[in-house]
């Protein structure tokens, strides 16, 4: 009997966070789960997302802050345990990391079928997100099996005519999301009173001096008293040191410690209004209905925009001033966006991946027999 394993590659928490579901269903079907970590999120502790009990492979990939050097790094690492023995049947890549671009470059030199969560999603331009958008492109070019969470995103697949096998399955983010929310205490309004605007900014676009602006207009809100402002930090200190020296010490600004998924969910859900340039978050606040402003001029997420949940406000200044006390002010805009929402998937997306993936396999490698450990 083979034991020929699937690899899952994770190198940040998102990642963690929507492979987690994956390698679940994976297992739920008898099929042999391996974990790699590359890295690229050095503190990230597997069993905080459920997945301390799979085998797993830790790359301890550092390349610092240059995704191109991570991804080779990634790729360099990872080939030599995808050829001999220990060779997966399968390898699986999530999202647009360096980390997953490093996997992909690996399966394809290691000569190992891949399999892409979260395909097809584009913002059409290769600057607005740097490096992610070539991440996406070159990832998809080279899988096998292609895992678009949404029809849109499927669309864009068809559009540039690649090679792999495309199916529409929803965002595994959503079943995460699903799962956490039964972990939580029923939904209370604020014990405070006052609306509190939640916000976290991290994508290289917003970086250094780019997060002047988005600063200044925080300050700026937060001379209202009757608005709270809380902003959590993200792990890369380039971007946490941005946001403390402008905003440490302002008496009427939070800044809060990096969340775990759990305390993050629960921030999302009773925050009055949402300002963030995540990927994730652009996922999970339409479902919960949370008010979303996207810090960012393109998104490769437009179905979110397009269900009335968020509205891109970009990194201007005056714009997210003005955005924010809108929604403050204006009841009926600040209800229509708070209609909770599925763009993303109904949140069965794992199980769909799983099944597709065996069937995908028994149909390359025969019985399916030959895939269980
Ligand atoms: C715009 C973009 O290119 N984003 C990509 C980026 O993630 P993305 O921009 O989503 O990365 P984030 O670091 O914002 O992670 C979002 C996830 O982390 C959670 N969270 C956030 C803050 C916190 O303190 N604690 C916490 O648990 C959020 O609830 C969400 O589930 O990599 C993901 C993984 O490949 C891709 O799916 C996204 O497309």
């Amino acid at each position: 009997m083979l034991t020929r394993s699937i690899t899952l590659v994770i190198g940040t928490r998102p990642e963690a966070i929507k492979l987690a579901p994956v390698a679940h269903a994976l297992a739920a079907r008898g099929l042999a789960v391996q974990l790699a970590f590359t890295g690229q999120h050095a503190t990230l502790d597997p069993a905080s997302f459920g997945l301390g009990g799979l085998p797993a492979l830790r790359l301890r990939c550092r390349a610092g802050n240059d995704p191109r050097l991570h991804a080779e790094a990634v790729a360099a690492a990872l080939t030599p345990a995808l050829r001999g023995e220990g060779r997966p049947a399968m390898l699986i890549v999530q999202g647009d990391t360096s980390s997953a671009l490093g996997g992909a470059l690996a399966a394809s030199a290691a000569g190992v079928p891949l399999a892409h969560v979260e395909a097809g999603l584009r913002s059409h331009d290769l600057s607005l997100p740097w490096p992610e958008e070539g991440n996406r492109l070159a990832i998809d070019a080279l899988a096998d099996l292609l895992f678009a969470p949404t029809e849109d995103n499927a669309a864009n697949l068809a559009t540039e005519r690649l090679g792999g096998e495309v199916h529409v399955t929803g965002n595994s983010a959503i079943d995460a999301l699903f799962e956490m929310v039964e972990t939580l205490p029923p939904r209370l309004l604020d014990s405070g009173g006052l609306p509190r605007l939640l916000v976290t900014c991290h994508r290289r676009e917003n970086w250094g001096a780019a997060f002047a602006p988005i600063g200044l207009a925080l300050i700026e809100l937060a001379r209202s008293p009757w608005l709270r402002i809380e902003v959590v930090l993200h792990n890369n200190p380039a971007m946490a040191g941005a946001a403390r020296l402008l905003l440490g010490g302002h008496p009427r600004i939070r800044l809060l410690p990096p969340m775990d998924h759990r305390s993050m969910i629960s921030a999302l859900r009773s925050a009055h209004l949402v300002l963030s340039d995540s990927g994730g978050i652009q996922e999970e606040a339409p479902a919960l209905g949370v008010p979303l402003l996207v810090l960012r001029s393109k998104t490769e997420r437009p179905e979110a925009v397009a269900s009335g949940n968020s509205l891109l406000v970009g990194s201007d200044r005056a714009t997210i001033v003005a955005e924010v006390n809108r929604l403050l002010d204006d009841r009926a805009a600040y209800r229509a966006m708070a209609v909770p929402a599925l763009p993303f998937g109904d949140g069965k997306a794992a199980a769909r991946i799983a099944a597709i993936t065996e069937d995908w396999l028994v149909r390359q490698h025969g019985p399916r027999e030959k895939l269980i450990a």
